[in-house]
This record gives structure tokens, sequence and C-alpha cells, in this order.
């Protein structure tokens, strides 16, 4: 089944007119790989907001999620500390991606290297509707662990 596809409009700034716009891996992935507009050295510890020379109209009623690579996070401990970052309908600055990097190296981020993926999503908002008392559940109040630790439930 083909997946549904959402128009975006894209803005490539002056730092990024050579890279190649965002772009899905395989014919399958969820995200677009997204590429750095510039270098960056990531010490240990350190975070950046890399440039990736875009800027983006997402139709309202859509958002772009900005998340991490697993092959970044899990070889080099480089990862997006806000995942997923949101990208609103109405933002019109340069799209970033938020990195930090966990692990003890490092990290040498090159320009028109792909640094995290951005997955369109579907927005759902809600509106409140304020009430003196909520129905009761089996969990109420509990959270946190309240149903146990990593073991398997019992039965
Ligand atoms: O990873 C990200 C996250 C956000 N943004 C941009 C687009 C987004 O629409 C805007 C605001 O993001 P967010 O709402 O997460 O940040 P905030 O701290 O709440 O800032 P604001 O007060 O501007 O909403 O910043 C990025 O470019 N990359
Ligand atoms: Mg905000």
């Amino acid at each position: 089944m083909q997946s549904p596809e959402v128009p975006i409009l894209v803005k490539r700034l002056p730092h990024g007119e050579d890279l190649p716009l965002p772009a899905y891996a395989t014919e399958g992935a969820a995200g677009m790989d997204v590429v750095a507009a510039e270098d960056v050295m990531l010490a240990p510890g350190m975070r950046h907001a890399v440039a990736t020379g875009l800027s983006v109209a997402i139709p309202h009623g859509y958002e772009i999620q900005v998340r991490p690579r697993s092959g970044l996070a899990f070889k080099y401990g480089v990862t997006v500390p806000n995942t997923p970052g949101t990208i609103d309908s109405d933002y019109r600055g340069e799209l970033k991606v938020l990195l930090i990097n966990h692990g003890p190296e490092t990290f040498a981020i090159r320009r028109g290297d792909r640094v995290a993926q951005l997955v369109v999503a579907p927005v759902t908002r809600g509106t409140w509707l304020e009430v003196g008392e909520l129905d009761e559940t089996a969990r109420g109040e509990g959270g946190f662990g309240s149903t146990g630790g990593l073991a398997a439930l019992p039965g």
C-alpha cells in the first residue's frame, strides 16, 4: 500500500544551496535523512544546533519530528536531546538539528553528513473539558513502576 504523501514547501538557504534535500533512504523508510550544512566538532558532553540550510512550510495540521539516527546513537553516543524535536507548521526559520555527544570522544560532523531523520506526522489538537471529578480506573493513581519491575507479569 502506498503511504500518503504530504507536500511540504522547502526553501534552500544560501549556505545549503548545493546540498541534497532530506530523502528517504529506502522505500519503506519512515524518516527522511537530513544532512548538516556545517562542519562541527562536537566534544564530549557538548550540544550544538546543527544548521541544515533549509526552511520549510509544513501544511497546517502536520508537523515534522526531528529524530536521532540510531547508528550515531549506538556507535558514538550522538543523539537528539529534545527528541522528537518539533517543527511547527508556522515556523519559517532555519530547520536545525539539536545534537548532543554522550560519547567519550569528540565527534566530527562534516557538511553533508546525515545527522538525523525527519518524520512527517499529523497533529491532533486537544481541547480541555474541565470537570470536578474524573472516572475511576483499575490503575488509579499508580504509575512510575507501580505494576512491577522488569520481570514478566505473573501468569
Ligand atoms: O529540533 C528542533 C526543534 C525546534 N526547531 C524550531 C522549529 C520549531 O517550530 C521552533 C520552536 O520549537 P519548540 O517549540 O520545540 O521550542 P521552544 O523552546 O518552545 O521555542 P518557542 O518558544 O519558539 O516555541 O524551533 C528546530 O528547528 N529544531
Ligand atoms: Mg514552543
